[in-house]
């Protein structure tokens, strides 16, 4: 096969927000970026531009951090100006009676094999959110699309389960269609993707992290398979000392 026979398709996860770098659990709850997740963002859009990576359509969650990188990205590859699509399906894993906690304090209560089997196993997720909770998303006007199917909490199989219908009937078409698809999201929805792309097990998924800001790209054959597993980090050696970081939280 000739490389002009492969597809092109760029992973982003956000910029460092406001809670990354408070150390909460995240999940639903819509956080803003940092002055430093904004400066990842606008790095990630000069990355795609020295690589001659122009994306054709943007797909987000539904969440303002990843939105917002994309645009700053996008901005700066000069190319504001593609089509988006969103989909709550792209959004964060939801993270249950977790969202809003200290990942420290979690970690001290609980102890490290819990908060590894919430934080990374494929299917064990944590409690769910009381709706009456301050961090519950049951009445925000964004998801009134999914009525009482708003999530409570979700583990990775979950978010599997409810992004792979939109990556066959949206994002693999546009793909397939020869576009270069730029994906903005967050790091356990792109661990579910990886998962799919990679075919990685259960098991194994536990330890791969997602850095903030650094686009990963992502060659694939006519079947949609990775010419190189695991993609190609744009900063390879930025992208190492970040998932380092990411697979510690909680630990200090
Ligand atoms: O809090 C979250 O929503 C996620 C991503 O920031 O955290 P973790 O890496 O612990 O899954």
């Amino acid at each position: 096969m000739t490389a002009s026979a492969t597809h092109k398709l760029i992973l982003l996860r956000h910029g460092q927000s406001d809670w990354n770098e408070k150390n909460l659990f995240t999940g639903w709850v819509d956080v803003p970026l940092t002055e430093q997740g904004r400066k990842e963002a606008q790095r990630g859009g000069e990355l795609l531009a020295e690589a001659g990576l122009l994306p054709d359509v943007l797909y987000t969650s539904r969440l303002k951090r990843a939105i917002v990188t994309a645009n700053i990205a996008l901005e700066a590859a000069d190319r504001s100006w593609i089509d988006v699509k969103r989909s709550w399906r792209l959004n964060e894993r939801h993270y249950g009676a977790l969202q809003g906690k200290d990942k420290k304090q979690i970690r001290d209560e609980f102890g490290e094999e819990q908060f590894m089997l919430w934080r990374r196993s494929y299917d064990t997720p944590p409690p769910a959110l009381d709706d009456a909770s301050e961090w519950s998303q049951v009445n925000d006007p964004r998801y009134a699309d999914l009525g009482d199917a708003v999530p409570r909490t979700e583990c990775l199989k979950d978010v599997l389960e409810r992004f792979l219908p939109y990556w066959e009937s949206d994002i693999s078409e546009d793909v397939k269609a020869g576009r270069t698809v730029l994906v903005a999201a967050h790091g356990n929805s792109l661990r579910a993707l990886v998962k799919h792309l990679d075919g990685i097990s259960d098991e194994d998924i536990a330890a791969l992290n997602i850095p903030t800001g650094i686009p990963l790209v992502y060659e694939l054959d006519e079947d949609l398979k990775p010419v190189k597993a695991g993609g190609t980090y744009l900063d390879a050696a930025a992208a190492a000392a970040a998932i380092e970081a990411v697979a510690n939280q909680g630990r200090k």
